[in-house]
C-alpha cells in the first residue's frame, strides 16, 4: 500500500492561459478529460488532501468542492494572489504546490522535494531553470505575501530570494516541461503517449 505524504497538495489552475489561447486547465491530456483531472488523478493516491486553486469553479469531475476548491477573491491574475488565499485557507504549516501545466513531474521527484524541505521556508525544483511553483511552501509566508501584494509585487522569484529557499537539482528537463503554448502541449502529449506504449 502507498503511504501518502504528510502535507496537503495544491494544484494551481486559475491562470489566464494567454500564451495557450484557451484555458489550459481544461485541455484534454493523455487518458484524462482535462489537464486538471490528469494531475489530480496522478497525485490522488499520494496525498490525503488535494486542493484545486482557481478563480472560478470550472471543474466537472468529482471531488469535494466545499472543502477542496480554493477560490481567489478579486479579478487580478497572478500566482501570488493564489498563494495568499491558499496560505490563508489551508491549516497546515506546509503545502506542496504544483501547477496544472506541469503534468510530467514524477511522484519520485515530489517525494524528494518533500523530504528535502526540512529547515526551509520554500523548497523548489531546479533544472537549468528554477521551477518556482513546483515545491514545498511554508504557509507562514502569508504576511510576507500580503506585504508584497500591498506593494503590487507579484514575482514569485522575489518571495524565493527573500526567504530561506532550497533549490533541489533535477536533470530531466522534459519532466518539468511547462505547457505554456500549443507546441509545448503537443510535445508533452507525445512524450506521454510514448511512455504509455
Ligand atoms: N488560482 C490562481 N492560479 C493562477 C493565477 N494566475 C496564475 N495561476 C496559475 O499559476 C501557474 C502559473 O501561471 P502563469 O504562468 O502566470 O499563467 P498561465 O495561466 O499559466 O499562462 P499565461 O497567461 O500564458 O502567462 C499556472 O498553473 C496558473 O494556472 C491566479 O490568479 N489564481
Amino acid at each position: 500500500m502507498i503511504k501518502p505524504f504528510k502535507i496537503p497538495c495544491v494544484i494551481l489552475c486559475g491562470g489566464q492561459s494567454r500564451r495557450m489561447g484557451e484555458d489550459k486547465s481544461l485541455l484534454p491530456f493523455s487518458n484524462s478529460n482535462s489537464l486538471t483531472q490528469y494531475q489530480y488523478n496522478k497525485l490522488k493516491p499520494h496525498f490525503n488532501e488535494i486542493y484545486l486553486s482557481s478563480k472560478v469553479d470550472k471543474f466537472d469531475f468529482d471531488f469535494n468542492k466545499d472543502k477542496y476548491l480554493v477560490l481567489d477573491k478579486g479579478d487580478v491574475f497572478s500566482p501570488l494572489i493564489a498563494l495568499e488565499t491558499i496560505f490563508k485557507t489551508i491549516k497546515s504549516s506546509k503545502v506542496f504546490i504544483i501547477t496544472v501545466d506541469t503534468p510530467l513531474v514524477t511522484i519520485e521527484s515530489i517525494s524528494r522535494l518533500i523530504n528535502e524541505s526540512i529547515n526551509s521556508d520554500i523548497c523548489v525544483a531546479q533544472t537549468q531553470r528554477t521551477h518556482n511553483l513546483c515545491g514545498v511552501f511554508s504557509t507562514n509566508l502569508l504576511d510576507e505575501v500580503k506585504q508584497m501584494l500591498s506593494k503590487d509585487i507579484h514575482k514569485i522569484g522575489y518571495l524565493l530570494k527573500n526567504n530561506k529557499t532550497k533549490y533541489i537539482d533535477f536533470i530531466n528537463e522534459d519532466e518539468f516541461i511547462n505547457l505554456n503554448n500549443k507546441d509545448e502541449y503537443n510535445k508533452a502529449m507525445s512524450i506521454i503517449s510514448k511512455s504509455n506504449k
